[in-house]
């Protein structure tokens, strides 16, 4: 077994113009593991994803996967190697299948040999499937995905994510706009595709339900990491209730 983190953002900085909106925050993502970042509004969660997938260049610190240092690679070349980010509202093609629409992630990647298509398209096929199960969205792989809910749109991607064997999986957000018993299942099932080895890293505001889930947690304020650990003993640091309340 490779012991280490899958990834690892190291002493992150990151202004915009006068402003340090990433002030030496360090991160690490582990195969197998669900992590949360919390930290109220503009502590510089989503900056920090930018970061790691590319968008943005961050000013100082390093970025590394798998142990190579990625810090100035593309956000495609990022993609490439199994860095994949999922976005509030996935776009789909309306009227092709829940499956087919798993199927298309997978395309976008590699396009298999004409003369092997027929191999090639009933694996992918299963795996979508698979994929669809683990996400608990199985029931509708036959369904056009414009009947999806925001929620169900939500466990598309992740198995499309999983289809295009992402190995690390950053979330911005995921909860937002899903009412309690939706985010929950979302949660559940990023925790599923945590257990399957990938890693999985998630911003997010509603810690009530995700601290159920996630495995280790960190704590942003200002720009910097200012408690990590297991996800109940960071909620109940002075520290972050202190953040909170002086908002
Ligand atoms: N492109 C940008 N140009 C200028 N300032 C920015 C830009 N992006 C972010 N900021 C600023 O950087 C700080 C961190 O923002 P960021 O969006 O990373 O915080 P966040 O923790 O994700 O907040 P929220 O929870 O509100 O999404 C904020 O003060 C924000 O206004």
């Amino acid at each position: 077994m490779k012991s280490g983190p899958l990834l690892k953002a190291e002493r992150i900085v990151k202004s915009f113009g006068g402003l340090r909106a990433l002030d030496g925050a360090t991160v690490e993502v582990r195969a197998g593991f669900f992590t949360l970042v919390a930290g109220p509004n503009g502590s510089g969660k989503t900056t920090l994803i930018n970061v790691i997938t590319g968008v943005l260049r961050q000013d100082g610190g390093r970025i590394f996967y798998k142990g190579r240092d990625i810090s100035h690679t593309a956000p495609f070349e990022r993609r490439r190697l199994g860095i994949v980010r999922t976005f509030q509202t996935p776009r789909v093609a309306q009227r092709l299948s829940v499956l087919d629409n798993v199927i298309m992630g997978v395309l976008q990647r590699e396009t298999p040999k004409w003369w092997g298509w027929r191999e090639a398209e009933r694996k992918l096929a299963d795996k979508a499937y698979e994929a669809l199960k683990l996400v608990n969205l199985a029931h509708m792989w036959d369904r056009p995905a414009g009947e999806l809910s925001g929620g169900q749109l939500k466990l598309l991607e992740l198995a499309r994510a999983l289809v295009a064997e992402a190995e690390v999986i950053l979330l911005d957000e995921p909860g937002a706009g899903l009412n309690p018993a939706l985010a929950r299942e979302l949660f559940a099932a990023l925790r599923a595709v945590a257990q399957r080895g990938v890693g999985v890293m998630a911003v997010e505001h509603r810690l009530d339900i995700a601290l159920d889930y996630v495995d280790y947690a960190y704590f942003m304020h200002e720009g910097k990491v200012v408690v990590e650990g297991a996800p109940s003993e960071v909620f109940r640091h002075p520290l972050v209730a202190e953040v909170y309340l002086g908002q």
